[in-house]
């Protein structure tokens, strides 16, 4: 089990992240926050990168600092960017990573055919990367962090640049690879998130503001969102009135869902809440530029 135990961090007099306790067992766990919240600053404590102002985080109740070379062989990472080399093809270069890793050659040889069978460049693994998708990169850059078989996986910000078929193909990847790890994956995209993660935590003016299951998060805003039809002309008024979520044109009327903690109208149509409702409403104060 991971534990983040009381954990800070400054940059010189700037604050970053407070008091955050979090514990990880196997599963997904998606970090989910705007931009400039503290994702990277925590994936990167985790990663042993950053090293906490305050608190510890323990790896089955020792602190990961003091396990060395022990917890990074525990650890597979894919920072936000991740280097490769355009002319190496992805055999050649998982090759190259684990002769880094100090792993043995034999085991490595059959860890990577394995692997990009896994992550499905098997047909491509003797091809040059600088031809290669977006997707096929980030498939790539999990193979590389998998290589150790690794009890603790930490994807950061995986599925920017993913088209919609890739970012399918990644959520059912990372399923199966949390079956039997902890998988940790930041992202400010709800649906990268919302189909495959465990718990959700959401970090919000430096603190851990929930770490729950979706059907939890989803519940604290229960009773507070609705949909209903106005006119154009009316739109306006009314969002300076309610928050709205989404907006959408049906039959020349504006189709609006909101929240609103007033009493509701009898056109109102209530509906449950999901995630993206939840993340919208937290987040209203930031800039949209942000979320
Ligand atoms: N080395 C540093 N020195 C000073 N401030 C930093 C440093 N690293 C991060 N910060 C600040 O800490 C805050 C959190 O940054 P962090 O990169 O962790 O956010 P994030 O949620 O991962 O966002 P992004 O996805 O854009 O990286 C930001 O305000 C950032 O400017």
């Amino acid at each position: 089990m991971l534990i983040v135990q009381n954990v800070s961090k400054n940059f010189g007099k700037f604050e970053a992240l407070r008091n955050i306790n979090l514990e990880f067992t196997n599963g997904v766990y998606g970090l989910l926050a705007p931009n400039g919240a503290g994702k990277t600053t925590l994936i990167k404590m985790l990663t042993t990168l950053l090293f906490p102002t305050n608190g510890e985080i323990l790896y089955n109740g020792n602190e990961i600092t003091s396990l060395n070379e022990k917890y990074r062989d525990l650890l597979g990472y894919l920072p936000q960017q991740f280097g490769y080399y355009k002319n190496y093809s992805p055999e050649k270069y998982l090759t190259y990573i684990a002769a880094l890793k100090g792993m043995d050659k034999k085991i490595t040889k059959e860890r990577i055919k394995k692997l990009l069978t896994l992550v499905a460049l098997d047909d491509v693994s003797t091809k040059k990367m600088k031809k290669f998708s977006g997707g096929m990169l980030q498939r790539v850059g999990i193979a590389q962090a998998m290589l150790n078989d690794p009890k603790i996986l930490i994807l950061d910000e995986p599925t920017a640049g993913l088209d919609p078929k890739e970012r399918v193909r990644f959520r059912n990847l990372l399923t199966e690879l949390a079956r039997n790890r902890i998988v940790i994956l930041s992202t400010h995209i709800v649906s990268d998130v919302e189909s495959i993660a465990n718990e959700i935590i959401m970090i919000k003016d430096k603190e851990v503001l929930y770490k729950d299951n979706i059907e939890n998060i989803c519940n604290v805003i229960s009773g507070l969102v609705y949909e209903t039809e106005i006119d154009y002309e009316y739109a306006e008024e009314f969002r300076k009135k309610y928050f709205s979520l989404s907006e959408k044109q049906e039959d020349g009327k504006l189709k609006i869902r909101f929240i609103s903690e007033n009493s509701p109208t009898f056109s109102w149509q209530p509906v449950k809440p999901n995630l993206e409702d939840v993340f919208l409403y937290i987040y209203k104060d930031e800039t949209s530029e942000q979320v």
